[in-house]
């Protein structure tokens, strides 16, 4: 009965997707809801697939979790979660990190037909896409924030991938305005949890953190003196972090005077900072009762003295038996990140903010909205019909992306797919699978095939990842066994030095015997042109980001078609002190 019903919304298709075994990557809020519309298309086999533990903050918008299920691994809930639901599917739940090779080396990938993304994270995105790239299955990606969602079909190499569109990098400032001349909260929230905390309550600072002169680019000699003299003292009072006592708080009216006022005099007795801007006040405070009040409304300086000085000493006296970091759950931690923050504030006269605002900011929340959630799984699992097509021009002609946009007459958009960018850090690369045993080859052994299958000059460069392995200038490791300097999952990086033919990426998969990818390479592209960004796929450093893909940086193709403008997948912005 049901199926006549799927035959009816999706005619021949439907069949297909009984057929069908597809990979779901991420149980979370859009995981939750994509689980159950898999479900109800009727798919042969879907695998779930998360690394986490259920919180209890995911019980409002992650439906397939109750309270009791606190604790207890997402993907295995989830399945557990369904299995009463009216369904023909085979279930499979991974508790795992997509990104670990050993549980899921590339073979894992291979026996699936569509791979959908519900993620929160650019690293495990990036990741995934590389591996749609390597087995060219198509990759349904999706990402929500707040009100904002978005939907994107990847046919590999036939259309724009997840790396094809550089992505915003975090929000960073430079050093020197948060170390020395904040003029918004931002900068001093950003100074409390980033810099000040881990200053006092991090785990390994010792001599060798000293900040040392190299590592401050600043022109300014004496703003230069002052910060080492400051973060060197730093230090020193973290000593009295380590061996505060229970009974005596005494020791944090010191890091108070030292970070509050002592420094701040330092700091104005550099003139030439404060020509244009207006001068800091140091702090004067009184020695009151460690105590905390409510987060709704704005404390007093001295009220913030009181909660720096409970909170700094309930942390201390945690780190006895262990690391504490900063999370924006975590009362302590919090509660001294805002008063920190509000304290340095109120000496720089800025104006100060709520521990609620300032548990938004430092927590980079962005609430999530189930309802778009909702919306955006239901178009990920509408996409993979197209995925069906015969040939690929169908589906790529059929598949659209879909992105919403909070602006009321249109709130449900959608823009065909774009081609590949040929500059893709991702996928303008040739790529393929070399499997083979690591243990029976050596580096000689692998670059000579490669050289024999491809026709390179004996000229070539080998690397892993980012570390040479081989090249014309380095053969320590010409009979070094692969198994000693390469792992299954890694990816080989293979160059001509005489940039006669392309390069090539080889992921490394489990096998008996050699087996190279079989292609023609093509010449390699001289390109003159300064490429247009330098963010490299492979640069995972990014977390909690915000996802802009096809922000200011969009070229003309897309300024005819003003709907795909705005697509954003997630906006928690990390804040990241760069220097300038
Ligand atoms: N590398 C990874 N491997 C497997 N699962 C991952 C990986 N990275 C993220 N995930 C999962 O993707 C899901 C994303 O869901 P969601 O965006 O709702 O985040 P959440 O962690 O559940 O919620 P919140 O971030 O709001 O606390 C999470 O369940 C998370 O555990
Ligand atoms: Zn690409």
């Amino acid at each position: 009965m049901y199926d006549s019903y799927l035959s009816r919304i999706f005619g021949d298709q439907a069949d297909k997707f009984r057929e069908s075994k597809v990979l779901m990557v991420g149980a979370g809020g859009i995981g939750c809801e994509l689980l159950k519309d898999l479900l109800l298309m009727n798919y042969g086999e879907i695998h779930i697939l998360d690394l986490d533990t259920i919180d209890l903050s995911n019980l409002n918008r992650q439906f397939l979790f109750r309270q009791k299920d606190i604790k207890q691994s997402k993907a295995l809930t989830a399945q557990k979660a369904v299995e009463s639901f009216n369904h023909n599917s085979k279930l499979v739940a991974h508790h795992g990190n997509i990104m670990d090779t050993n549980m899921f080396p590339l073979s894992f990938f291979k026996q699936f037909n569509i791979i959908f993304n519900a993620l929160d994270n650019l690293e495990a995105r990036f990741y995934v896409n590389k591996i749609a790239l390597f087995t060219k299955i198509p990759l349904i990606e999706s990402g929500t924030s707040g009100l904002k969602g978005q939907v994107q079909p990847i046919y590999p190499y036939q259309t724009e991938c997840f790396a094809c569109i550089p992505k915003e990098q975090p929000k960073s400032f430079p050093v020197c305005t948060i170390r020395s001349t904040p003029s918004k909260p931002i900068h001093c929230i950003t100074w409390a949890k980033n810099f000040l905390f881990p200053q006092l309550f991090g785990e390994d600072a010792s001599e060798q953190d000293k900040l040392k002169p190299q590592d401050v680019d600043s022109d300014n000699k004496a703003e230069i003196e002052a910060l080492l003299k400051e973060s060197n003292e730093l230090l020193d009072l973290k000593a009295l972090v380590m061996n505060a006592v229970p009974e005596d708080d005494s020791y944090v009216y010191k890091i108070i005077a030292k970070i509050f006022k002592d420094d701040i005099e330092r700091l104005l007795l550099i003139e030439t900072l404060w020509t244009t801007r207006e001068k800091p006040t140091p702090l004067e405070f009184e020695e009151t009762k460690a105590q905390t009040f409510d987060g709704q409304r704005l404390w007093t300086a001295a009220e913030n003295v009181a909660v720096f000085v409970d909170s700094t000493h309930k942390i201390a006296q945690r780190l006895k038996t262990g690391p504490v970091d900063f999370d924006k759950d975590d009362e302590d931690t919090l509660d001294f990140v805002v008063s920190a923050a509000n304290l340095r504030s109120h000496v720089f006269h800025i104006p100060l903010k709520t521990k609620f605002e300032i548990k938004q900011i430092a927590g980079n929340i962005i609430p999530a909205v189930a309802t778009t959630n909702a919306i955006m799984a239901g178009f990920s699992a509408l996409s993979s019909i197209h995925a069906f097509y015969n040939t690929v021009e169908e589906k790529v002609k059929h598949s659209k992306m879909v992105y919403d946009s909070n602006q009321p007459a249109r709130f449900v958009n959608s823009s065909g797919l774009a081609p590949r960018n040929n500059r893709c850090p991702a996928c303008s690369v040739t790529r393929g699978i070399i499997t083979l045993d690591l243990s029976q080859l050596t580096v000689n052994d692998i670059r000579e095939a490669i050289i024999a299958k491809y026709g390179y000059s004996d000229d070539i460069g080998i690397a892993d990842g980012s570390r040479l392995l081989y090249d014309y200038d380095f053969d320590d490791n010409l009979e070094t066994s692969l198994d000693k300097v390469c792992a299954y999952g890694d990816v080989l990086f293979i160059t001509d030095a005489d940039e006669e033919l392309d390069s090539l990426e080889l992921f490394i998969d489990r096998g008996d015997a050699l087996e190279l990818p079989a292609f023609t390479l093509p010449k390699a592209v001289k390109n003159t042109d300064t490429p247009e960004d330098e963010d490299d796929e492979d640069d995972f450093a990014l977390e909690g980001e915000v996802i802009d893909l096809d922000g200011p940086k969009r070229k003309a193709e897309d300024e005819k078609e003003p709907a795909a403008k705005k697509r954003k997948l997630d906006a928690s912005a990390e804040i990241e002190i760069v220097e300038l």
